[in-house]
């Protein structure tokens, strides 16, 4: 079926979720046993049969396999998963009859069961997307079992709609696979790459006998550092599935492979990648010329007779395209293939909401500058139009689009002249601090702490009370006054929860925060909400980020208050509560019109302006948490070390205005420190809580090889779950601890903040956590000689 053509324009994924967040609702309330498997079938085909019929609406073509068919109802790794059988041994007993993993054997995959803990989640490449990943071994069964996304390209043709399946390609999925527990050492899932081949082989056939003239592949895993090795082995891949026009006499569809997230293979070769990709013989290849590079002319040729489908519209972030640019780059592209290109997204557009005009308060300038989904699609297919007709078949569009750039570039509040001059007038002196040992001491003789010294991460439980209470002061039930004095009762409870805990440093619970990055981006300037922009974050979670669109700036003091309030209830040292500016960058949808380590100065800023505030009330200690820090550091090594700079010095800018006495702690969580140790060190907060226990203290190994010097909080317990650790659990993962950080150096903290949890879990874990301490301290004084 070679001789059928790509469709001039499509989009590589749309989101999943739903405009009224459908699908989480469907999924949840079948989890919850309030509704049947019918019921939940029945959901999930109304949201495809909704999505498809918008795409058609916004001017896709229902016929010519313009319109992918990536509907997961939890991950599309996991999809990939359950179509190969791939099920781990650890699972075996899930699967049907063939192997097949019917709707239970898949979410207990995602959410695991009474005896089992689910597939680890981690994040899809530099995305705040999280996936779950495969686990294979040299044993684990690879089949054909596409019955699940051949159901939905039958069910749909036979509404009259060709459809594109999409899957996750064999090199990307074994890319982010682990080694199943007990496989050999050295074992790589990669090694398996053959047998996976073959099951893809026997997928794309199935999905042909449901009707589909092409499938999608999607290889990104090609653009990261082992992206130059990776595409020997991903030749491999498809000449084995392209080789041949026929699968056992039967046409097998066309091919088409994406490399969304940056540049596949070589990177100082761009397009290199995507002449080997195509000189295996498939129909169509994707390039992302938003985060890749323009693919050299050369390279270009080389393509020959396979298609180019040019990713220019961003399918991760919200910003209105550049008509003029994108066309521009798209006929220099033109000019050198062989054949016509085609017009796609830079990546599927799971990582934007639906539609802006869903939205119904946003400042009125903001509008004209966003494309979400929907808008996308639509630029798509204008920048189609413009390639097929020239410029003049889309001048009017290209008009608006130019009116739009221009109007954001000179709007008020993109330029601000005071952030500006401040931000000129920075010197190294500014991200700069006294010696670290004479903080430390400075410190010590103001706090006069014990050694190991107990705290928190900052939120304590979130209970339905607290979320009632916002929701209310929200929708005018109840006044500002009821509302702070609410929030004052319930500090005031978590204050002295603390203090008959024993605990040595407080917090004031962060009670009045719905989102550590939410509530800095609506007491920011800069800022906007959005009210219906979800996005998923994993299974049926999603977040709602704010947009960073102008210079940032902080009208007013509005975490101190609290502080202040917090602190005048005890004689304890409570810690002010921050989120750092990489975080805050990370959570949100941010203006592309500057790099990202100028913003990230303003937004740093902005807090420096906060800290002093809590510094001038005598908060002693102030935390900035940066559990984001590892998440956008770039996949490829080449970029770390200008992004780790930035990075870094932003958030020295944020605290590097205090005295030394004045204690700066910072927290990382989400992640795997080992290869940022050196970015941690460049932060120079006194002390750093990480996340540490459900790695058994792994990080605690990797500091002192490191030979970190200052005050380190290694988690003690794990807040990711309802469990409540035993004081000898708690303790020996002190021990460890002990064993690898100097005793001066060592804080004893939770892994993360509590807000997810339950009070009762909560109160007796900390209980725990203050034992252990206690005892931990009775042998450190027992050893030493009298
Ligand atoms: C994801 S990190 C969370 C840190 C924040 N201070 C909290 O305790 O919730
Ligand atoms: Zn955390």
């Amino acid at each position: 079926m070679s001789s059928n053509t790509f469709p001039n324009a499509t989009i590589l994924g749309y989101p999943r979720i739903g405009p009224n967040r459908e699908l989480k609702k469907a999924v949840e309330s079948y989890w919850k046993g309030d509704s049947t498997h019918a019921e939940l079938n029945a959901a999930a085909e109304a949201l495809q049969d909704r999505t498809i019929d918008r795409l058609v609406e916004l001017g896709l073509s229902a016929a010519d396999s313009s319109i992918p068919a990536d509907f997961a109802l939890y991950d599309q790794v996991l999809d990939t998963t359950a179509a190969l059988g791939a099920l781990p041994q650890r699972f075996a007993d899930l699967g049907g009859p063939d192997g097949e993993v019917g709707t239970d054997a898949y979410f207990t995959l995602a959410r695991g069961d009474k005896e089992r803990q689910p597939l680890e989640m981690t994040k899809w490449f530099d995305t705040n997307y999280h996936y779950l990943v495969p686990e294979i071994g040299p044993e684990t069964p690879f089949r054909a079992l596409a019955d699940g996304l051949a159901g939905i390209v039958k069910r749909q043709s036979a509404r009259g709609n060709t459809l594109r399946p999409v899957l996750v390609g064999p090199v990307t999925y074994l890319l982010l696979s682990k080694p199943e527990e007990g496989a050999p050492e050295g074992f790589d899932p990669l090694d398996r790459l053959d047998d996976a081949v073959a099951a893809y082989r026997g997928i794309i056939a199935q999905l042909a006998a449901a009707g589909a003239e092409w499938v999608q592949l999607d290889e990104p895993g090609l653009v990261t550092e082992r992206g130059s090795t990776l595409v020997p082995l991903a030749e491999k891949a498809y000449a084995a599935l392209a080789g041949e026009k026929e699968y056992d006499g039967v046409a097998r569809p066309s091919l088409f492979v994406t490399t969304g997230y940056g540049t596949a293979g070589d990177i100082t070769a761009p397009g290199a990648g995507l002449a080997a990709l195509a000189s295996t013989g498939i129909e169509a290849v994707h390039a992302d010329l938003v985060r890749g590079a323009i693919p050299a002319a050369g390279q270009l040729t080389a393509l020959g007779a396979t298609r180019l489908v040019a990713g220019v519209v961003d399918g991760r972030n919200i910003w209105r395209n550049d008509l003029a640019a994108s066309l521009q780059t798209l006929v220099g592209l033109e000019s050198a293939v062989a054949g016509d290109l085609a017009v796609a997204t830079t990546t599927s557009m799971l990582h934007v909401p639906h539609d802006v005009t869903l939205e119904p308060s946003l400042p009125e300038h903001l509008p004209g500058w966003l494309a979400f989904a929907d808008q996308k699609v639509a630029e798509v297919l204008t920048l189609a139009k413009g390639l097929a007709d020239g410029t003049a078949g889309i001048e009017a569009e290209i008009a608006a689009s130019d009116a739009a750039i221009e109007h954001r570039a000179s709007f008020a509040g993109t330029r601000v002249e005071s952030v500006r001059q401040r931000q000129a007038a920075l010197t190294e002196q500014d991200i700069d601090r006294a010696p670290a040992e004479q903080r430390a001491e400075a410190q010590k003789a103001r706090l006069n702490l014990p050694d190991l010294p107990t705290t928190t991460i900052g939120s304590f439980p979130q209970t339905g009370e607290v979320r009632k209470a916002r929701a209310e002061f929200r929708a005018g039930k109840i006044t500002a006054e009821q509302y702070d004095q609410f929030l004052k009762e319930e500090i005031a409870r978590v204050v002295a929860l603390q203090e008959d805990l024993g605990l040595d440093v407080l917090v004031h619970g962060e009670p009045e925060r719905n989102d550590m990055v939410q509530y800095f981006a609506e007491n920011f300037d800069g800022f906007a909400e959005t009210v219906n922009g979800w996005v998923q974050s994993y299974g049926s979670r999603c977040t709602r980020p704010s947009i960073l669109w102008g210079d940032v700036t902080r009208p007013a003091a509005f975490t101190a208050p609290w502080t202040r309030y917090a602190q005048s209830l005890t004689e304890k040292p409570l810690k002010g509560m921050l989120t750092g500016p990489v975080t805050i960058l990370a959570w949100s949808f941010v203006r592309n019109d500057q790099p990202l380590g100028e913003t990230a100065d303003q937004v740093a800023l902005a807090l420096r302006d906060e800290i002093a505030d809590l510094e001038a009330d005598g908060t002693a200690i102030i935390q900035v948490d940066e559990p984001a820090l590892r998440e956008l550091l770039p996949l490829r090594a080449a970029d770390q070390a200008s992004y780790l700079k930035w990075s870094v010095e932003s958030f020295r800018l944020a605290t590097s205005g205090v005295r030394p006495d004045t204690q700066i702690h910072t927290h990382l969580c989400y992640s795997e420190f080992g290869e940022v140790i050196a970015g941690i060190d460049g932060l120079n907060a006194d002390v750093t809580s990480i996340e540490a226990a459900r790695s058994k203290m792994e990080v605690a190994a990797d500091l002192a090889e490191f030979g970190y010097r200052r005050g380190v909080g290694p988690g003690v317990y794990d807040i990711h779950s309802p469990r409540v650790p035993s004081t000898e659990e708690v303790e020996s993962l002190i021990k460890t601890a002990i064993a690898n950080v100097p005793l001066p150096q060592l804080w004893i903290n939770p892994d993360c903040g509590l807000k997810t949890r339950g009070y009762e879990e909560t109160v007796a874990s900390l209980r725990n956590v203050v034992a252990a301490t206690e005892s931990a301290r009775a042998a450190l004084l027992a050893e030493v000689p009298a």
